[in-house]
């Protein structure tokens, strides 16, 4: 364990490497298939049965803490105000480049932490459901920065979450397809009053503009997924041609074109400039710049397994 010190001052950040973080499950115990972590892996992510074990219970572990914690601090605030008992969500944000992995870890953090008894209720929701329509994001310009802080309807998603940590009991939000690439304009996904919410998305972390307020001041822990950006242009390769064998074959696909008329290597150039041109972008001016801001970070190597963790701990 590292407490890295500067000029010497102890850092508020503490760097643990996979040993001594996995160490830090205790007794935690295992409670999931290898069938049911099928289900809950995206698209050629590799994610084992032992990076559950090594990194994603410690995880769960430190979460349960915080949620107890964090209870503890709302029930003083209303003690001091005389008011009742009142549930408040907790809310987690999970955040990182494109193909990192993100859905990935925030599903697996749902159903761990809903193993809990004194959190059963946990709710995930991705900010691609934020986006703008491609009617409006076309009528802007912003069709090549999908992804882009412009391009989320950013004021809809901090009165989302908002309203859940003021203790709303149902809320509907939109849903982004990435089968039709937009928001459906006949779906709505229902999120009812839960424990725990875990939001999860590229920009989750992205600071506030000037005089507003942003989703992540409302989170009460929020973890960033990083990786080398060589890496994660891979895992996105990757998983472009696995979904232009898959997904993009449907004919519903907006991409279907690259599974029919574009053949393998014309698709791949297509997914390289996408890549280059619009994520990794994204990536180096928006998402990254706001690792700093995040609780955890769970830094990957290149065959997507967790090297090291760094903890803010105060
Ligand atoms: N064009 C696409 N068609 C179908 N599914 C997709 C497409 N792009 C991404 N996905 C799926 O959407 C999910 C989120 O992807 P992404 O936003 O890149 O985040 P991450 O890889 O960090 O989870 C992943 O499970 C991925 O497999
Ligand atoms: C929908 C996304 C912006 C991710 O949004 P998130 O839920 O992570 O906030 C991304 O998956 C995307 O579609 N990017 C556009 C470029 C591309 O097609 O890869």
């Amino acid at each position: 364990m590292s407490h890295a010190t500067k000029n010497g001052i102890t850092s508020p950040y503490v760097e643990l490497d996979r040993t001594a973080w996995a160490a830090l499950r205790s007794s935690t115990p295992l409670a999931l298939t290898e069938s049911e972590l099928e289900v809950l892996r995206g698209t050629t992510d590799p994610t084992s049965m032992e990076e559950v074990e090594d990194i994603y219970l410690p995880l769960s572990r430190l979460l349960n803490l915080y949620v107890k914690a964090t209870r503890q601090r709302h029930a003083a605030v209303r003690d001091f105000l005389g008011e009742g008992d009142q549930p408040v969500p907790f809310i987690i944000g999970v955040a990182g480049s494109v193909a990192v992995g993100k859905s990935t870890t925030a599903r697996l953090l749902r159903t761990l932490l809903a193993q809990w008894p004194d959190h059963p209720h946990v709710e995930l929701v991705s900010t691609d459901n934020f986006l703008y329509p491609n009617a409006v994001l076309q009528e802007r310009g912003l069709m090549n920065r999908k992804g882009f802080p412009e391009s989320f309807d950013r004021r809809s998603l901090v009165r989302f979450v908002s309203a859940m940590k003021a203790g709303a009991s149902r809320m509907d939000i939109p849903v982004y397809s990435h089968l039709a690439y937009d928001i459906l304009d006949d779906s709505v996904q229902t999120v009812h009053r839960p424990d725990i919410l875990i939001v999860e998305g590229i920009n989750v972390l992205q600071p506030p503009q000037a005089g507003r307020l942003a989703v992540a001041d409302f989170f009460d822990f929020s973890i960033y997924v990083d990786a080398k950006v060589e890496h994660i242009r891979s895992w996105y390769l990757e998983r472009f041609l696995e979904l232009r064998r898959t997904a993009f074959s449907d004919p519903r696909s907006y991409f279907h074109s690259m599974a029919t008329t574009l053949d393998e290597s014309r698709a791949l150039e297509f997914a390289r400039n996408t890549w280059r041109s619009i994520n990794e972008v994204n990536l180096v001016e928006n998402i990254r710049p706001t690792r700093g801001r995040a609780t955890l970070v769970l830094y990957k190597g290149e065959d997507h397994g967790v090297r090291r963790v760094r903890l803010r701990k105060t």
